[in-house]
């Protein structure tokens, strides 16, 4: 049995590779480079730089490695950036997805896991938000997602194959054991921007939006851990192939904080009080987004074990200190 993970020079695909290599599993990660980083893929990792796209380069990887499971992180990411190019975002996640798809389901790979998104639910009517809830994607992003969801629970119906769809939340931090990252060049998530302004790589940085309906006006998020998150992966790998059935589950903790509530965090765990200023609202952003994690605890028995904000700051911290030294080096 070898595990196809797609994406998996990115950030979060960069973190399941090294649990996988940690469980003792054969790993071939397919990645176009377009955000992610040869470097960030281990060595005992077999990597093809290819579009998730391209049947005539998936098809072979697949067949030629007995691939049972894909691991789909492969993606464009950024919810404003859809709202200014949403054919760019269908055409990637959606378009791209179904061709995957259709190689999986040409050379009988038995388990699909998708990186879904809180994006799918808009603005839900309650916090926090369970997977029953309705599906009001706010962004062309959330769009995209929703539409490989669906076309998962179809195919999946039509061809036998068994799936898992994750919707994160934010996810945030890095690899305690400093393996891993988000080294994306140009990051826009709240967490990566404020480290490096605490780091001095930017000069401070901004708040979108302080009049939204919430306590002190800024949008409210839920942030997992990347490794709470991949581990999460893992038992829904195994969950399939045990033949523990299809699942739809969300991934975060349950408990929100504000942009202003994880600016702080970073400024008293970094020790630095770097500028902040205030900007318009940002598009395509929901007020408040917050996971109720019952299913994934009840279905796969997922315990998580770094879900503090502390933590998760003081992770991303340090990888970026080592992006630093990288730099350095180079
Ligand atoms: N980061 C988050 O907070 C978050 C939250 C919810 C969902 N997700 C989803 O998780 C997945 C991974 O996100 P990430 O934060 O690691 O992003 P990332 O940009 O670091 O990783 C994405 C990887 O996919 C590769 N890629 C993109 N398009 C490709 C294509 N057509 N063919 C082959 N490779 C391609 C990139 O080079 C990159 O290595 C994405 O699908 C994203 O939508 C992320
Ligand atoms: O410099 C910054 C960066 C972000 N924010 C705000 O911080 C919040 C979180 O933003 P960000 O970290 O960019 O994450 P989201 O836009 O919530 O989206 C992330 O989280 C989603 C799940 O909730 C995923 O689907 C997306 O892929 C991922 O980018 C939002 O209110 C932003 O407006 C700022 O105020 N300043």
């Amino acid at each position: 049995m070898s595990v196809l993970v797609t994406g998996g020079a990115g950030y979060i695909g960069s973190h399941m590779v090294w649990r996988l290599l940690d469980a003792g599993e054969e790993v071939t990660v397919i990645d176009c480079l377009s955000t992610g980083h040869d470097w960030a893929v281990p060595p005992e990792a077999n990597l093809v730089v290819a579009d998730i796209g391209d049947q005539e380069s998936v098809q072979p990887v697949l067949k030629e490695r007995g691939v049972d499971a894909v691991i789909h992180f492969a993606g464009s990411i950024i919810v404003p950036e859809s709202v200014s190019d949403p054919l760019g975002y269908y055409l990637n996640n959606t378009v791209k997805s179904r061709a995957l798809l259709e190689a999986c389901v040409n050379c009988g790979v038995k388990h699909f896991i998708f990186s879904s998104t809180a994006a799918v639910y808009g603005t839900p009517e309650r916090a926090p938000v369970s997977e029953d809830a309705d599906l009001h994607p706010e962004s062309p992003y959330g769009n995209s997602k929703l539409m490989t969801e669906l076309m998962l629970r179809d195919a999946s119906a039509a061809h036998g194959f068994s799936y898992a769809v994750l919707r994160y939340f934010n996810v945030a931090g890095a690899d305690s054991k400093g393996r891993a990252g988000q080294s994306t060049r140009n990051a826009t998530h709240l967490i990566k921007v404020a480290t490096q302004a605490a780091l001095g790589k930017r000069d401070g940085m901004e708040v979108y939006g302080q009049d939204y309906p919430t306590p002190d006006g800024t949008c409210i998020r839920d942030y997992i851990h990347v490794s709470d998150l991949v581990e999460a992966h893992y038992l829904a790998l195994e969950h399939l192939r045990a033949g523990g059935g299809n699942l739809v589950a969300n991934c975060g903790y349950g408990q929100g904080y504000s942009v202003l509530e994880v600016i702080d965090a970073v400024k008293k765990v970094s020790g630095v009080d770097f500028a902040v200023r205030e900007a318009d609202r940002r598009p395509g952003d929901p007020a408040t987004i917050v996971a109720d994690p019952a299913k994934i605890k009840a279905q796969l028995g997922w315990t998580p074990r770094h879900d503090d904000l502390s933590e998760i700051v003081r992770d991303a911290l340090d990888w970026e200190r080592s992006l630093e030294r990288r730099n350095t080096q180079q």
